[in-house]
């Protein structure tokens, strides 16, 4: 492979523009720069600001089963796309990957792929039943290393079973992705339990369903002393509660989705599914809360939660809609809208909600590395004046299912690169097989 230059780029937005030489997927000296910046391959940052490659704790890849709506490769372009070098398949597939050959077959068709590390998360418990443990230390020793358990979709609400997945995961030195939805608060639940809802007619999804399961988990993984994820955290409470568990010392750490960063329930008065997700949608006073807590770490870092449906199960009455939106190729832009323009992240903080503290959490030594001589080359390339225009059926899945169709972004994805190979640029994917 040829060595890459990176002329003109910034990393974490600092500093003046620089020239960084990529060699055998690493970052390369200065003296290597000197003598290899010759013959490389040019990429011109033009000012761009280099940041560690995002790492998507929070990923539905669809694959195997629902091939219709998303494949491991049509998922793995729309990651390179949005500026991702990792991330994480859920276990919610058809059949659910709560066994060593599915999350093998995962990993390896990942691989296969090649424009991003496909990391497959083993499900808790046997077909997200929520009954019987799955084979977790089987998944963990498999060839796809599993690291992250997860039964997303379904929340694990037997707190013997959710119990004894800590203990086992703490042996496998894993962490247990929690969805926190006590089921018997949210039987037919469509929509955040508030006003809107009550007007619209909507079923209500109350706070307190999140809320309850995450201070149980909380405090049972302060029992047993080992690590607990909490999936796309959505209220003010749940904030809360994971401030109190983490200045109790509690192994806790917290996700948000772009959406639940700028989208509110106000959405809901067009009736449109597209803006059915689960957790709901919730209030201004909830965005204002869970950006704060962004900001100041209670909640660790951004996941997108991808979540690609069909458009038969989307274009449909509100009831019968399936919940989840498309969240890969819009996320950065969101993080920036949100989080950037604000003033509550600088460049530095992106990098680390995005990348360094997400691939912490999934125990990645290669990913959300420092930009520094040595470390492996997984970074992304962001222009960080230029907009861009959402266009659900332009997105690189296969389902259109993008709740922000049609909004002007900030921020845009120039390059991907993935241990020294680039796999996006511009907006257009670069494939191994053309590209090699
Ligand atoms: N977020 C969603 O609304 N849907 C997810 C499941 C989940 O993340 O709970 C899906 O698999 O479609
Ligand atoms: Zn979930
Ligand atoms: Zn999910």
């Amino acid at each position: 492979m040829k060595p890459l230059l990176l002329k003109g780029v910034r990393p974490y937005g600092e500093g003046e523009p620089i020239d960084l030489l990529i060699r055998d997927g690493v970052i390369a000296s200065q003296n290597d720069l000197a003598q290899h910046g010759d013959n490389a391959e040019i990429i011109e940052g033009n000012g761009a600001i280099v940041l560690p490659g995002f790492v998507d704790l929070h990923t539905h890849l669809r694959e195997p089963g629902r091939e219709d709506t998303e494949t491991i490769e049509t998922g793995s372009r729309a990651a390179a796309l949005g500026g991702y070098t990792a991330v994480f398949a859920m276990a919610n597939t058809d059949p659910v990957a709560d066994n060593a050959v599915i999350v093998e077959h995962v990993a390896s068709r990942g691989r296969e792929v090649g424009l991003v590390d496909v990391h497959p998360v083993g499900a808790v418990t046997v077909g997200l039943k929520g009954e019987k443990l799955a084979e977790l230390g089987t998944m963990a020793k498999s060839k796809a290393n599993v690291r992250v358990f997860s039964d997303d979709g379904l929340c694990v609400h037997d707190p013997l079973i959710m119990r004894r997945a800590l203990e086992y995961s703490k042996s496998l030195n894993a962490v247990i992705a929690q969805h926190a939805e006590e089921p018997r608060l949210t039987i037919g639940a469509q929509a955040h339990e508030g006003e809107n809802a009550s007007r619209l007619g909507l079923q209500g999804w109350p706070a307190a369903a999140e809320e309850s399961i995450v201070a149980r988990d909380c405090i049972l993984a302060k029992q047993v002393d080992a690590r607990l994820h909490v999936c796309h955290v959505s209220t003010t409470g749940t904030a809360d509660v994971l401030k109190w568990a983490k200045a109790r010392g509690t192994k806790v750490s917290a996700e948000v989705t772009p959406h639940h960063l700028i989208l509110t329930d106000d959405r809901l008065s067009t009736y449109d599914p597209v803006n059915k997700v689960n957790p709901p949608l919730r209030t201004q006073q909830d965005v204002d809360a869970l950006r704060q807590a962004l900001a100041d770490g209670t909640i660790d870092c951004v996941a997108t939660d991808h979540a690609p449906h069909a458009i038969q199960d989307k274009d449909c009455e509100w009831s019968a809609a399936r919940p989840g939106m498309l969240g890969l190729q819009t996320a950065l832009g969101i993080v920036v809208e949100t989080m950037v323009r604000t003033g509550l992240l600088d460049w530095r903080g992106v990098a680390r909600v995005m990348s360094e503290r997400p691939a912490e959490i999934a125990g990645l030594t290669d990913q959300g590395r420092p930009i520094e001589v040595g470390e492996p080359a997984n970074l992304v390339l962001v222009d960080p004046d230029a907009t861009w225009t959402v266009n659900g059926a332009e997105l690189a899945s296969v389902s259109g299912n993008t709740p922000f169709e049609g909004m002007e972004l900030p921020g845009a994805v120039t390059a991907t690169i993935l241990r020294g190979r680039v796999t996006a640029l511009r907006q257009m994917i670069v494939d191994r097989r053309i590209a090699e």
